[in-house]
Parts: structure tokens; C-alpha cells; sequence
């Protein structure tokens, strides 16, 4: 299998200012600090270790170019659009659109180019070039709705590439499969109604945003059954997002029949990151996306990107990436996962009768999606 990998100098640019989660604040006593939660060191030290570790041998480079305005305008009003691009003009830059996503001068070119890298990624997958991708992009893109940045995230990398796919490559159904630990809110905003995109969203409940991702979001009008939302309770690891794949998402996408899967694929569910209570670890990533892989074989001749969204310990989401990208890339660099002698005692390997229960009332609302 041919794996394309793509990565970009400027996605560890974004510039995430000198707050820890908000600006800080004499004020409120929110003293300035040297890495912002999403400081972009955390993706490009993941970066450096597929390099590092020679798995770049193994991957097809795919180089990004930015998205057109006319790319980011199919999912996205345009006075967001020159919002955006107003804010990146200030010589301190601005803000995604919640007060707590900033990004410095120019901050609206990595965005276009994030998402360029979407539409690159989906590109050379759809057109055969690769058999699969991971786009190692940043900033991420799964809150982003279509008239407002949030959490981080600037344009919706996903829906773009969706949208891409749909309206440039001629496909007709798309899926989107988005295991970030926070709910995808954007792409579900994005196309409530379209019937075109089954977006499947798995998260901590209530984690973020902390009022939305509920099971009976399911899409409206034309799109009603195409959304999918698993709200997971805190605490789950290995074994209940194993479970949520087999029992909900697979079948999920097995009743869709999509011709291109996309995975808004975020880290921020693992055991040691800051922003959630979750407890996956590297070796349960790597399932993840062998369960995952071998469903897109049997269902749309194998074609899948993966595009990153969150993950936030510069300690464990290295690891954690290797572990998906080797999988993709059927390659084993040897490089075992340096936390799991610490964390893989710490538990989430068993189903817990609460995780079965609540990825169960999921999947019993299946029946709605064709
Ligand atoms: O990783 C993220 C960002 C979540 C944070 C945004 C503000 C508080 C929680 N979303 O996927
Ligand atoms: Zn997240």
C-alpha cells in the first residue's frame, strides 16, 4: 500500500500566544505563559519522530498548497471568510471567532493552507496517487462551523475536503468518522442537511462543546439519520471506542456505503492529555485504525485520509501518531510506545457496563441511516 504523508513548515507557526488556554490576564490572574494548550510544538514534534524515525521512507510526501477562497466559501459564509483574513492582517493577529482560538500575523494563511492540505490529501487518495493519507496538518478545523471559528480551529479542514470531493471529484457520499475526543461539531453544522455526508461523531460527553454531541442530534430536512453522535463518559480507553468502532461506526458506515471515508483524527482522547478525561493509549490508536482500515478495504476500495484535528501532550501524541501512521503505512520502525510501561496498567482495556450502555443507545438509533 502506498501511504501519502503530508506536513508543512508553517503548520508549526501558528502562533497561540502567550496564554495557557485564554489570553492572559492581569486581571483575572491568568499569568502569560510559554506554551499555549495547542501550541503547535506538540504536532511538529510528531512531525519530527516519523522522521526521526525513519517511517518517512515508507510514506509518499504530498506537498500542500493553499485552499482558494472558492474552496473555503463551499462550507463557510463568507463574512467568516474576511473575518478571518481581517484578523490575520493585524500585526498581532486575532482570533478564530470564540475569544479563545487565537492565531498571530498571517495566522489566516497556515489556516488556507491547512485546509489546502485537506483538499491535497483527499486528492491524491481519490485520484489513486496514494491508497491512504495522513495530513499532519494545523490549525485544526472539526469545531469550525460554517459562519464561526471556535476551539482552536480556523476553517473546517474536513468539511472542506468533504465538500471538495463531492462538488470537484464527483463522488456522492462521503463519511465522516471523527474520533477527536471533542464533539465535531462543525461538520455536523455544516451539513445538518446534507444527505451526501454521513458525519459520525465519537467524544467525551459535554466535554466540548459542552452543549452539543448528544445522540439524538441526527440531522435534519434532507440529511435527517446523517449524523451520528456517541457521547462517551468520562474515563473510557481502549476498549469502549473498540467497541463504539464494531458496534456503531462500522456498521454505521457499512449501511452508508460511502466511496471516501475521512477521519477528523485527533489525539486528545489519550490517556495523558490535558484537555479531556479520557484514557486511550498509543496501542489502542494503532487498533483503531487497523478496525477502521480493514472497513474502508470492504467498503470504498480502501480510500481514507486521515486529517488531524487535536491532541495536546507534546510527551504522549507522538506516540500515539507513530502508532497510526505506521499502521497506515504497514511498517514497523521499531519504536515502541515509551509511556505504555507507565500507563498501560492504568486501565480502560474492559468494557465497563456504563461505556457498553452508552455506545449501545447509539447504535439503537442506527436504523434511520440507508
Ligand atoms: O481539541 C479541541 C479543543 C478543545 C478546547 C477548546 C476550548 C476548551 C477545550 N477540540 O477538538
Ligand atoms: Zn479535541
Amino acid at each position: 500500500t502506498r501511504t501519502g504523508y503530508l506536513w508543512n513548515t508553517l503548520y508549526g507557526w501558528v502562533d497561540t500566544g502567550s496564554g495557557g488556554l485564554a489570553p492572559s490576564s492581569v486581571a483575572a490572574g491568568l499569568q502569560p505563559i510559554s506554551h499555549h494548550v495547542a501550541h503547535p510544538d506538540t504536532k511538529r514534534r510528531l512531525h519530527e519522530l516519523v522522521v526521526a524515525s525513519g517511517l518517512i521512507e515508507h510514506l509518499h510526501e504530498l506537498s500542500a498548497s493553499p485552499a482558494s477562497r472558492a474552496d473555503v466559501l463551499r462550507v463557510h459564509d463568507a463574512a467568516h471568510v474576511d473575518r478571518i483574513i481581517a484578523e490575520g492582517a493585524q500585526p498581532k493577529g486575532g482570533d478564530a471567532g470564540d475569544g479563545v482560538s487565537p492565531f498571530g500575523q498571517g495566522g489566516d494563511a497556515i489556516a488556507f493552507l491547512a485546509a489546502g492540505g485537506a483538499i491535497e490529501a483527499t486528492r491524491a487518495v481519490v485520484s489513486g496517487e496514494v491508497d491512504r493519507a495522513y495530513a499532519l496538518i494545523n490549525p485544526p478545523g472539526h469545531h469550525a462551523e460554517r459562519a464561526l471559528g471556535r476551539g482552536f480551529c480556523i476553517f473546517n479542514n474536513t468539511a472542506v475536503a468533504a465538500a471538495y470531493a463531492l462538488e470537484e471529484l464527483g463522488l456522492e457520499r462521503v463519511a465522516i468518522v471523527d474520533w477527536d475526543v471533542h464533539h465535531g461539531n462543525g461538520a455536523q453544522d455544516i451539513f445538518w442537511e446534507s444527505p451526501q455526508v454521513l458525519n459520525i461523531s465519537l467524544h467525551q460527553n459535554r466535554c466540548f462543546p459542552s452543549d452539543s454531541g448528544f445522540r439524538d442530534e441526527n440531522g435534519g430536512g434532507e440529511g435527517a439519520g446523517r449524523s451520528v453522535n456517541i457521547p462517551l463518559p468520562p474515563g473510557g480507553g481502549n476498549a469502549v471506542y473498540e467497541y463504539a468502532l464494531e458496534q456503531v461506526v462500522i456498521p454505521a458506515l457499512e449501511a452508508f456505503e460511502p466511496q471516501l471515508i475521512l477521519v477528523p483524527c485527533g489525539f486528545d482522547a489519550a490517556i495523558m492529555d490535558p484537555l479531556a478525561r479520557m484514557m486511550v493509549r498509543a496501542d489502542g490508536f494503532r487498533r483503531l485504525t487497523r478496525l477502521i482500515t480493514d472497513a474502508a478495504e470492504r467498503i470504498c476500495d480502501g480510500r481514507i485520509v486521515f486529517l488531524q484535528e487535536g491532541g495536546y501532550s507534546p510527551y504522549y501524541v507522538p506516540c500515539c501518531g507513530l502508532g497510526v501512521i505506521e499502521e497506515l503505512a504497514g511498517v514497523t520502525t521499531g519504536i515502541a510506545d515509551a509511556y505504555e510501561p507507565i500507563v498501560g496498567a492504568m486501565g480502560g482495556d474492559e468494557l465497563l457496563a456504563h461505556e457498553r450502555e452508552a455506545v449501545d443507545a447509539a447504535g439503537a438509533l442506527l436504523p434511520g441511516i440507508t
